[in-house]
């Protein structure tokens, strides 16, 4: 049976929101997440398929602005709430939904789509490059000290409720926005996200706690965590679950971090997002008693290869001619030269000129913001040099000073 592609009607929210979450599952959001959710959702940029009456399909783009190399913030659709009804899988409809999102994001002139993935392997199909990465973390915290400079003995920690902390706090974090490519521009309503606190999610441990960190008056940073309490033959054995760490001066996130792996009856310290060349690896004591793994976390996909490229910096002079292939939106396929480099901008045009590096879409989404290098790539097979030299040239160009992040998902 044919189904019906169109924009989502306000009407149709609470029906179409329901059928993604029995897609992740059928446990309903707790109301306050679920909620916030209704109010973030751009209801002329949401997608749901039809089959007669019955919703089989959803699919939002939240219209941020991203981070990029050189501090520019770039448009971007914010991809999410993407599903399929277990019933009508694996014929086409998400593909059918991406077709119609990515002309949408094209004819909104956002250069950049991004999400992260509940599967990495969905949508290097339709272009989208593993952007960014995140670090994972598990301390033996009674194993490993935090060798915290020592102007981190002038910081003073203290505990606040969290929703009394939640300005200052968002104060504090609207300070690092910007500080590493992939972070996302504040829109009304987000500060929220990090306070979401529903019982039903927290598995045993407590409500999350804050602490701020003051220096000279000046909240400048905050933890927020929770307590999970654990014992085993009589002996405590609790893990702190950290959410959140941020802070604008390294004493303080020190502080907050010798804090956190020093909490009486605790054992363990765990942390599910951190930039992979977090500063927290440099102050452990202990490396390998820190279990640190790495994960894909945003995919980048360039809509408009041109804007794109030309509206980050480079960190090298940089002058080369890309053979693009994107097989899913053929207006980027050929040949661009890019010249840019830190300072004065970039400028990314159509040539006729011969190319000197072949690559796909998904390659420049994985590198736009510094993460994947594209040596890296070129050694997967996945970039062809053609001139020699062009590779090396490009590769240091792309790369950023700092890795980058996304703090929060969406
Ligand atoms: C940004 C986000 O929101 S991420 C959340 C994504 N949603 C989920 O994970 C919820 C549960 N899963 C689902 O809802 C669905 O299975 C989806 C959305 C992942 C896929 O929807 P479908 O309509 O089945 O995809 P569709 O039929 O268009 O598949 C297109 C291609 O992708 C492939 N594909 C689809 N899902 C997956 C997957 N999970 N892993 C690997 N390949 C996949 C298909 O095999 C097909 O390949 P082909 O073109 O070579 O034949």
């Amino acid at each position: 049976m044919a189904t019906d592609l169109r924009t989502l009607r306000d009407s149709e929210w609470d029906n179409w929101y329901g059928k993604l979450e029995r897609a992740f599952g059928g446990v309903a959001e707790a109301p306050e997440e679920r909620g916030l959710y209704r109010e973030l959702t751009a209801l002329d940029r949401s997608l749901g398929v039809w089959d007669g009456a019955e919703c089989v399909g959803t699919a939002g783009a939240f219209p941020f602005r991203v981070s990029v190399p050189g501090g520019a913030f770039v448009a971007a659709a914010g991809v999410t709430m993407v599903s399929v009804a277990a019933t009508h899988r694996r014929r086409g409809i998400l593909t059918g939904m991406m077709r119609r999102q990515l002309d949408d994001v094209r004819g909104w002139g956002e250069p950049l789509a991004v999400l992260t993935a509940s599967e990495p392997a969905i949508y290097g199909r339709f272009g989208y490059g593993i952007g960014t990465r995140k670090a994972t973390v598990r301390i033996e915290s009674q194993r490993v000290r935090v060798e915290a400079p020592a102007e981190a003995d002038r910081v003073r920690l203290r505990y606040v409720e969290v929703a009394e902390a939640a300005e200052r706090c968002e104060s504090v974090y609207l300070r690092t926005v910007g500080t590493r490519p992939g972070m996302l521009a504040r829109l009304p309503g987000w500060e929220r996200l990090p306070l979401l606190d529903p019982e039903r999610d927290r598995g045993g441990a407590s409500p999350l706690q804050c602490v701020v960190a003051e220096l000279g008056g000046e909240t400048v940073g905050f933890a927020r965590f929770h307590v999970k309490p654990e014992s085993a033959h009589g002996v405590d054995c609790s893990t702190v679950l950290v959410r959140e760490v941020t802070a604008v001066e390294p004493a303080a996130y020190a502080a907050l971090w010798r804090f956190l792996c020093g909490i009486d009856l605790t054992e363990i310290v765990e942390c599910g997002n951190l930039p992979v060349d977090d500063p927290l690896f440099s102050l452990v004591s202990d490396i390998r008693r820190c279990d640190v793994r790495v994960r894909d976390s945003m995919h980048v996909r360039l809509v408009d290869v041109g804007q794109a490229l030309e509206a980050r910096t480079y960190l090298t002079p940089v002058d080369v001619v890309f053979e693009v292939a994107d097989a899913f939106c053929p207006w980027n396929e050929g040949r661009w030269r890019l010249a840019g480099d830190a300072k004065g901008g970039a400028s990314c045009k159509r040539t006729e000129e011969p190319a000197d590096l072949a690559l796909s879409v998904r390659e420049l989404g994985a590198a736009y913001l510094g993460d994947a290098s594209l040596l890296e790539l070129a050694g997967a097979g996945r970039v062809r040099e053609l001139r020699p030299g062009a590779l090396a040239e490009a590769s240091v160009a792309f790369g950023s000073a700092v890795a980058p992040w996304l703090p929060h998902g969406f």
